[in-house]
């Protein structure tokens, strides 16, 4: 089985974010650029980072009105993702021509409720229900899109796998037993991930901010 763990590069620089993931490869399967990346350093710095050799997933999580969300699918075509993501809040026909427009060999994800929110996040937003209602909701209008799968909690995984069984589950959010949660708030640990029907970990700050970040990689994929 090829390694589910994706690291993300959530670094300001290119440089030190091209370091690490050479330093890491023989314990990742793959890289995540997000926001903070594709903001910086665009379509060339995804490039540079794709030289490193793993598969790259782009975590821009569009989120507008279908027209719009299609045309920046087209625009990253060329950069050859592996995944991509959208939210889900963004609505079935949004998704339906994101998937569209993506490449064919692209898996498009949507986000159902992010890692960082909570059942008060939900009640403060007018959301009826748990975060966990709310990600099976929003999981349920993902299939029905026709989408490739979902990014979701390690909490949620099992329940939205067992109505999916087929589908590709992306878990953020993951933290070693002892490990900081920082902004986390619905945090597994990446082995609870896996077992629960995790496709991809996601895993940043525990490897990148790590005293020695592949150590750090190295004992998480020894709890896999
Ligand atoms: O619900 C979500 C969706 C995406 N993320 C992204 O995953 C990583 C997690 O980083 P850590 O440092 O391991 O917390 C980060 O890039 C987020 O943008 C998420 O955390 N939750």
């Amino acid at each position: 089985m090829s390694n589910p763990i994706y690291l993300a590069l959530d670094l300001p620089r290119l440089d030190a974010a091209i370091a690490l993931a050479k330093k890491v490869k023989g314990h990742v399967g793959g890289l995540k650029l997000g926001l903070e990346f594709f903001c910086a350093h665009g379509h060339h710095g995804v490039h540079e980072v794709a030289k490193v050799g793993l598969p790259i997933f782009l975590d821009l999580k569009l989120h507008d009105i279908p027209n719009t969300v299609a045309g920046a699918m087209q625009s990253i075509h060329v950069l050859e993702p592996a995944i991509v993501t959208i939210h889900a809040g963004g609505g079935r026909a949004m998704m339906e021509d994101a998937k569209a427009a993506a490449g064919e060999h692209t898996k498009v994800v949507a986000v159902t409720v992010l890692t960082s929110l909570d059942d008060s996040d939900m009640a403060a937003m007018g959301v009826g229900g748990s975060a966990h209602d709310q990600a099976l909701r929003l999981a349920d209008l993902a299939q029905e899109a026709g989408l490739d799968g979902i990014v979701c909690s390690g909490h949620e995984v099992g329940a939205i796998h067992k109505r999916w069984k087929n589908g590709y589950f992306v878990v953020p959010g993951l933290r070693p037993a002892d490990g900081k949660l920082g902004d986390q708030k619905r945090a597994v640990t990446p082995r609870a991930a896996r077992d629960a029907g995790a496709s991809v970990l996601v895993i940043g700050r525990p490897i990148s901010r790590a005293e020695d970040p592949v150590a750090a990689a190295r004992a998480i994929e020894a709890t896999l």
